[in-house]
């Protein structure tokens, strides 16, 4: 694997993202107005901000795909995306969606191997269709996985799934990501998936990244635990979402 990675210039770590002043508009609106960010290789950053905010543009320009986007991007070149809805080519049997794209006579293996990663060998050959969900979304983190990429870019993959597979895939991308020290940027609205899932919580505001939370909490993470709750409240809070207070038992 060649190196393409970027380096911090104050510390001189390596990034895998490296985003200055990125600005965005849409006719006179400006959605992204200065957005500074960096990523470094192995970080989980969970991208949060109310709707309409701009983050699926922010993940877009990350991506590299919003030429209108101003600012400068570096990023490496192995990037991969998922985003809410699977998009699996109903006309392609599962193990073909993970393939799609990919070069090289290996090309099924190594399809079939990023099936097995995500726990889905045995539905290798169902068309999309037949496939629940949760499973489709599996194919297509198998499909992001297979590009062995250093930079994973997650849209709200799993907000449509019920509460218990999402349980499940949460569990699944942390393993997967630990494994391959993937550095990944999820966007959600899903404050306890940030503090379940990141490394750091960022929080899109007014078009710009308008808080920074590391969350530096031991895996795995126990909701329950009042660790968690402090960073959960002062998300909710910067959300603008009022967070009621507990009050004091009386003697
Ligand atoms: N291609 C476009 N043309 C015009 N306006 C756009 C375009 N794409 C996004 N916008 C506007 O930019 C704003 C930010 O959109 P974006 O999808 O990034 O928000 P978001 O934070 O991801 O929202 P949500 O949480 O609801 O998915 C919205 O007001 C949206 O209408």
């Amino acid at each position: 694997m060649t190196s393409t990675l970027p380096t911090d210039t104050t510390s001189g770590h390596a990034l895998v993202v490296d985003a200055r002043d990125i600005r965005r508009r849409f006719g006179d609106r400006e959605i992204l107005r200065g957005i500074h960010l960096t990523v470094r290789p192995g970080e989980f950053v969970a991208l949060l901000g109310a709707s309409g905010s701009g983050k699926t543009t922010l993940l877009r320009v990350l991506g590299g795909l919003d030429p209108g986007a101003e600012g400068r991007v570096r990023v490496p070149r192995r990037v991969s995306v998922a985003f809410q809805e699977p998009r699996l080519l109903p006309w392609r049997r599962a193990w073909r969606n993970v393939a799609f794209g990919l070069v090289g006579r290996d090309a099924r293996d190594r399809a079939t191997e990023a099936l097995r990663e995500v726990g889905l060998a045995h539905l290798a050959h169902q068309w999309p269709k037949t496939l629940s969900g949760g499973e489709a979304q599996r194919v297509a983190l198998a499909r992001a996985l297979v590009r062995d990429p250093d930079l994973l870019l997650l849209d709200e993959p799993l907000a449509s799934l019920d509460a218990l597979t999402r349980l499940r895939m949460q569990r699944l991308i942390a393993d997967l990501c630990a494994r391959r020290g993937l550095a990944a940027v999820l966007v959600t609205h899903d404050v306890d998936e940030a503090v379940t899932l990141a490394d750091r919580a960022v929080v899109l505001r007014d078009g710009v990244l308008a808080h920074d939370l590391p969350i530096d909490l031991d895996r795995p993470r126990d909701p329950s635990s009042a660790a968690f709750g402090t960073r959960r409240d002062q998300l909710l809070t910067w959300l603008g979402v009022e967070v009621p207070t507990t009050e004091e038992p009386t003697p």
